[in-house]
């Protein structure tokens, strides 16, 4: 796989990172690139890895993963842009952001695949979907498929469906984290301790995503076993209904995967 350079190292970049740490990638293979001075010491301190400038990164790296926000992306491009040959992989984390676009501001024929990740990355247990733009052979697509699948399960789509892809897992986590904290306030409402309700849903949620990957049911089935003629899910549920929830999930994602259309404008 060569060297590394992850250019961008926030949220995103520091998740790849230290995955690829983890999955046994010398240090020494990898450098990153960050424009806030004091946020590159912090890793560089934290990962031992080598911080150098885009240009450089640019030169010194096999597979360059583009990690900066979609409004930063063109800047970023055509900086690095003269220094991407024809031997490298460019590999793109950006929402919204095409292959077309990329490739549109590298010199001709460069080999670009397009990643959506998201974040429980950072614990191993990422989704990443990519997908090849236009000049990418096979196996610079497996090089990628094998970088992802150091912080996860990896799957390939078409293109056309990346802003759907990042609507579902790409901002998924935020609705499950904002789906908890509600969870945990209600117990709070109900008296139980902010502690205590903490630890019986996050608990809840870890055990119906195991039922779900492991029995392979469909989730219907698994909320009819949970709810009892009469009892009190049903009782819950039907609030839910009446609050349009399963709706406002349909208009939230329909509005992330606006949003990431949107941001190839940027
Ligand atoms: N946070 C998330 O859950 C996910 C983020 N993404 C994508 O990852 C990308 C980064 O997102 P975050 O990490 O959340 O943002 P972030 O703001 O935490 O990180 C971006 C980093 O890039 C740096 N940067 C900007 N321009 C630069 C340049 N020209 N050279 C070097 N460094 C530069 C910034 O200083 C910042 O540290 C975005 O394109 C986003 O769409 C994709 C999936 C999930
Ligand atoms: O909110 C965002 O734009 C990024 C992309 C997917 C998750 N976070």
């Amino acid at each position: 796989m060569g060297t590394v350079a992850i250019f961008g190292a926030g949220v995103m970049g520091e998740t790849l990172l230290s995955g690829l740490l983890r999955s046994g990638r010398p240090a020494d293979e990898l450098v990153i690139t960050e424009r806030r001075p004091e946020r590159a010491a912090e890793l560089t301190e934290k990962y031992a890895v080598r911080t150098v400038s885009n240009v450089e990164a640019a030169e010194a790296a096999d597979t360059l993963v583009l990690v900066v926000k979609p409004q930063d992306m063109a800047a970023l491009l055509d900086e690095i842009g003269p220094h991407v040959t024809g031997d490298n992989l460019v590999v793109s984390l950006a929402a919204g952001i095409t292959t077309e676009f990329i490739e549109s501001h590298l010199p001709e024929g460069r080999s670009v695949v397009r990643v959506m990740p998201n974040t429980p990355a950072l614990v191993d247990q990422g989704m990443a979907a990519l997908s090849p733009g236009r000049h990418c052979l096979p196996d610079q697509l497996d090089h990628a498929r094998e970088l992802l699948a150091a912080t996860g399960k990896v799957t390939e789509v078409p293109e056309k469906l990346q802003d759907a892809v990042t609507a579902i897992s790409g901002s998924g986590p935020a609705y499950i984290f904002y789906v908890v904290e509600a969870m945990i306030e209600a117990g709070v409402v109900l008296g139980m301790p902010r502690a205590t309700a903490t630890e019986l849903v996050t608990q809840t949620l870890y055990g119906a995503a195991t039922m779900l990957r492991e029995t392979g049911q469909h989730p219907t089935v698994l909320r009819e076993q949970v709810t009892s003629p009469g009892g009190t899910t049903a009782a819950a549920l039907r609030e839910l209904d009446d609050h349009k929830v399963r709706a406002a999930f349909v208009s939230a994602m329909e509005a992330a995967a606006v949003r990431s259309r949107e941001l190839s404008g940027g």
